[in-house]
Order: structure tokens, then sequence, then C-alpha cells
């Protein structure tokens, strides 16, 4: 059993999880706590706005489709970094972003552990715990901290396309490549100027759709891993504190050899 403890300044409860269950691999992990804080939030949010869409990580489990759509549409992760959820390894968010015609409006990553809750409105600025965020700014890729995730997937493809991506980086070399387990909180590190940039190949929208926007309220930069304009249904993202740090990294990253069929969001 796992166990962790939600604080906000309003409310303070308990998650308990009772039940760990696979998914996609013996890595990718989902708790009755997963599928619950996501039935809490759908069911919050359906009552006050009735008309407006959902994509959240367990819906998509149970079967719905991963479809983002000009109408209002709630983009749900209900735990960030379920394998640290299941380990008390001390990084889980929750992650809730907000689009319109298919743009973001804002985002939400709340970091649970630490008590740390990030948010961004766009053109209104990044904010943590309310006070205002900025990106490092560095332009030098040499000297970033870079912040990436080893990922769900323990196919041999994946697994060497994840590692000799580590090790080019590092053979640059960059000061640094650290992983904390959930995609939502790597890359509001890179809004807080505490990493210089992140960078994943596999993640869903709604691991990534609310740091997106918190790093770009905060001067970031965020693109495709090939360089291109950022999708967010993609899979593929580097979020960056400089143009020239995010063209760095994807000179360096190689995604094609085992994207595949395996560059839509399924859960
Ligand atoms: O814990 P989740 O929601 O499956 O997300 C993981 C994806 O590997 C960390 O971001
Ligand atoms: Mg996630
Ligand atoms: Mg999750």
């Amino acid at each position: 059993n796992a166990h962790i403890i939600c604080r906000t300044r309003d409310f303070c409860f308990v998650l308990n999880s009772k039940e760990v269950r696979l998914k996609s691999s013996p890595a990718d992990l989902v708790t009755e706590t997963d599928q619950q804080v996501e039935k809490m939030l759908i069911s919050a949010i359906r009552r006050k706005y009735p008309q407006h869409r959902f994509i959240g990580e367990e819906s998509v489990a149970a079967g719905e489709a991963v479809e983002l759509t000009d109408s209002p549409t709630w983009i749900i992760d209900p735990i960030d970094g379920t394998v640290n959820f299941v380990h008390r390894f001390p990084f889980v968010a929750v992650s809730i972003a907000f689009t319109v015609n298919k743009q973001t409006e804002f985002g939400i990553v709340y970091s649970c552990v630490e008590d740390k809750l990030f948010h961004a409105q766009r053109g209104r600025g990044a904010y943590l715990n309310g006070k205002p965020l900025c990106v490092s700014g560095q332009t030098d890729i040499h000297r970033c901290v870079v912040v990436t995730e080893i990922g769900a997937e323990r196919d041999d493809l994946a697994l060497s396309t994840m590692t000799s991506n580590i090790c080019r980086l590092l053979r640059l070399p960059v000061q640094g490549v650290r992983a904390l387990g959930t995609a939502a909180v790597d890359m509001c590190q890179v809004a807080t100027g505490g990493a210089d940039a992140y960078y994943h190949i596999g993640m869903h929208c709604w691991d990534i759709a609310a740091s997106t926007i918190i790093v770009l309220e905060a001067g970031g930069v965020v693109m495709d891993t090939d360089g291109s304009e950022f999708d967010m249904m993609s899979r593929k993202v580097i979020a960056a504190s400089s143009s020239a740090v995010a063209n760095g990294i994807a000179q360096v990253v190689q995604a094609d050899s085992f994207l595949g069929d395996f560059s839509r969001n399924r859960a």
C-alpha cells in the first residue's frame, strides 16, 4: 500500500492506494487513487461546465478516445508520477490544462508532496505558489542541466533510443541529466530556472499540456524533438530556457527509430 498526504490551503486528505495494476508495461502502473482523483475532478468540473469535454489519462485507459477538438477541453493527469506514488518517491503531481480551439488557456501542476502549486494563464505569466516564474535564460547547451524521463517502455528499441539520447547529451557534454519521475514536475523545473531544458519522446498530452504553458509563460521555448512546431498530441517535446538550447537538444535527440506506430496518444 502507498499513501501520500496531499495538502493545499483549502483541504487536506490522505490518498490510499490499495491496489496497483499494470497498464502498457511492467513499469506503467495505475492505482485506485489515479482513477478516483480523475473521477473526482471530472465530476466536479462537469457539474459546473456540463458542455465541456475531457481527455483524462485513466478515462483513456478505460477505452475513451483521445481527441482534441475545438471545444473547451480539460486535459487531466490525475497522478503524474504513479510509480513514484506507489514507491513513496516524493515527486507526484496533479496536472490539469484547459484548451479552447486547441489552444491552451491555462495550466495547473500541483506537486503534492512539495506543496508547490504551479500555474500559468495565457498572456498572464507563470507562478509558483503565487510568485512569478522565469526560466534561466541559459543559451549555452554546455552549461545546461537537462531533465528527461526514463519512461515506462521496456522493449529493446525504446530502451536503446532512450539511453543513446542520454549518452549523446552527456557527451556534448551537458552539465547534468536528471529525471524526477514526473514529466509535469520535470518541465516545471525549466519554468523555475532550476533546470535549463526538458525533453522526452513518448509522453502523452496529459503529462505535458499544463507544464507546457507554464514553461512558455515563464519565458521558455517549447518545440518538437525534431525542431518543428510543438504539437501536444505528437508525444514529442523539448521545453527549454532559450531557442538556442532547444535547437541544440533537437540536433542531438533522435526519435524516429522507435516512434513508428507509437506516435499517437494512447494510455
Ligand atoms: O505517472 P504517469 O501519469 O503515468 O506519467 C509518467 C509517464 O511516464 C511520468 O510523467
Ligand atoms: Mg503522467
Ligand atoms: Mg498519471
